[in-house]
């Protein structure tokens, strides 16, 4: 599991851990594994030694962080400028570790042999902010960053892309654009959340001794292969398809019926022993999927299931009304998607009496939260948070990061780390669904239900997609494929 923790949790770990160390300590901790990640891009393109690397820092222990690793690199015969984003202020000590090195420290107007440099600059360092950073980069710190980065040197961020919202990732203003981001003792949610993890770049984790500092539940976790692996269900001896399982699909129209086969064929993947269909696209529904039990009227005498998926490609009709109303009004965990979700009443979610699972994309979001589509895409994780607790439900908010939270206190947000760009295609939010579906109805509880659903169907999109436009059905049809990925 890879976790991230607010700014307020980490400073207090670090305070707790820093209590009983000598002065200093941590900074040196961090700046060894800044260096030592700078030193690896550094031999990728060539060497160390000889090098050229421009240092830009802010005044406060980020550019201190940076400033004592410049050192490190100027030991090792690299050619290391700082230069300061607010002129004479820097890290005292970092600075002057730095000098000792043989490196050199300018202010950002200043005109010195480190601007014949341009072009011909093999690494920069961003230091400017860190966690400290609010509001997006000043307007001189973004002209800085914009002069040293126009060459296309790579960038190593230092700790946070600068200018990004830890704890949010929110973009408010100028940011910095880095290739790698080396963190110190935990990942900060902006570094697995867009619009601000795009900015990040690959990311570094360092070792800074906070481990034991840090509580056991974070802000944030990313399920990885293992996890996931451990959620699947998988069939015992003795199980039939019943006790493996059966979900209910209440999707597709006269007008869309497309949506009835897609939901159906990522419900099939999805480890329940049977899908039920219950609309009227049954036919296109068994055409394509002769395994399914297809019933033309309401869903609430298309007989008994152990979840059921409402909403895709249902339109707005009094057919579509009355399937939502049946289906909220059972007590089986439900999860609702789509045409769905313009139908909801956070009340009666609210009053539910098993879990209930809605996974709105920003533009269903927002219209739920009563918001503009941008700022949903701006404030993924406040919309998401806010939307578990106003329909007391599990929320999966898809996107460019898919993230999934509940109304329980005290429960980490989870971040989908796998998809793909290609994923932003007509029907695979129904396909997604689907497969969601059959493992609630394979037992899983909703968080891990739509976690390990957001998981798979990212994978399947990656292994169907390997470079080129894909078509929902191609994500249904990889899902096994990535669920043996998982399980290998
Ligand atoms: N606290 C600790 O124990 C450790 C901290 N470390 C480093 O220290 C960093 C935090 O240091 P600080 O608390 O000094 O804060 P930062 O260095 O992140 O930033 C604070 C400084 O940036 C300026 N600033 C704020 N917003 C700005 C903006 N939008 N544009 C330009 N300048 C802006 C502020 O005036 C302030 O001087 C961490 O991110 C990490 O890199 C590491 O050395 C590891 C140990
Ligand atoms: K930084």
């Amino acid at each position: 599991m890879r976790t991230a923790y607010s700014v307020e949790t980490v400073r207090a770990a670090e305070q707790a851990l820093m209590a009983r160390l000598p002065e200093g300590a941590l900074m040196q901790r961090a700046a060894a594994g800044l260096a030592a990640a700078c030193a690896d891009l550094l031999r990728r393109a060539g060497r160390v030694y000889g090098s050229r690397v421009v240092l830009l820092v802010g005044t406060g222990d980020n550019g201190g962080d940076a400033l004592y690793a410049g050192a490190r690199l100027a030991r090792r015969g690299a050619g290391v400028v700082a230069v300061r984003a607010v002129p004479g202020r820097a890290h005292e000590g970092g600075s002057a570790a730095l000098l000792a090195a043989g490196g050199r420290v300018v202010d950002g107007g200043e005109s010195t042999t480190h601007q014949d440099w341009a072009g011909r600059i093999d690494l920069v360092v961003d230091a400017i902010t860190g966690i400290g950073g609010r509001g997006g980069l000043r307007p001189d710190a973004a002209g800085l960053v914009g002069r040293y980065t126009a060459h296309g040197a790579p960038v190593v961020a230092v700790d946070l892309p600068s200018g990004v919202e830890a704890d949010t990732g929110e973009v408010p203003g100028e940011a910095v654009r880095a290739d790698a981001t080396v963190t110190f003792g935990a990942y900060k949610p902006a570094l697995l959340v867009d619009p601000a993890a795009e900015r990040a770049g690959a990311l570094r984790l360092v070792d800074i001794g906070l481990g034991a500092e840090l509580p056991g539940v974070p802000d944030l976790e990313a399920l990885q292969y293992a996890d996931v692996a451990a959620l699947l269900p998988v069939p015992a001896a003795e199980s039939d398809k019943y006790r493996r399982g059966v979900v209910g699909i209440a999707a597709g129209s006269a007008r869309y019926p497309g949506a009835a086969v897609l939901a159906v064929s990522g419900a099939l993947r999805g480890g329940a022993g049977a899908v039920r269909y219950a609309g009227p696209g049954g036919a296109a529904v068994i055409a394509r999927h002769p395994e399914t039990l297809v019933h033309a009227g309401r869903p609430a005498r298309a007989g008994r299931v152990q979840a059921w998926v409402v909403g895709p490609g249902l339109g707005d009709g009094t057919d579509a009304v009355a399937a939502v109303s049946d289906i909220l009004a059972t007590d089986v965990p439900v999860l609702v998607d789509a045409d769905g979700l313009r139908l909801l009443d956070a009340e009666v979610v609210r009053a539910r009496t098993a879990p209930t699972v809605l996974t709105p994309h920003a533009g269903e979001a927002a219209a739920l939260l009563g918001a503009r589509r941008e700022e949903v895409e701006a404030g993924r994780l406040a919309a998401v948070r806010e939307l578990a607790a106003r329909f007391g439900a599990t929320v999966l908010l898809k996107g460019s990061t898919t993230l999934i939270a509940t109304d329980t206190p005290h429960t980490p947000v989870r971040v989908n780390p796998t998809g793909t760009g290609w994923l932003a295609t007509a029907g695979s939010g129904d396909v997604l669904s689907g497969l969601t579906g059959s493992l609630l109805a394979a037992g899983l509880a909703p968080l891990d239900a739509a976690s390990a659903g957001a998981y798979l169907h990212g994978l399947a999109a990656r292994r169907a997609a390997d470079g080129s436009p894909l078509a929902a059905l191609d994500v249904a049809d990889a899902i096994p494929a990535a669920w043996r990925d998982v399980r290998a």
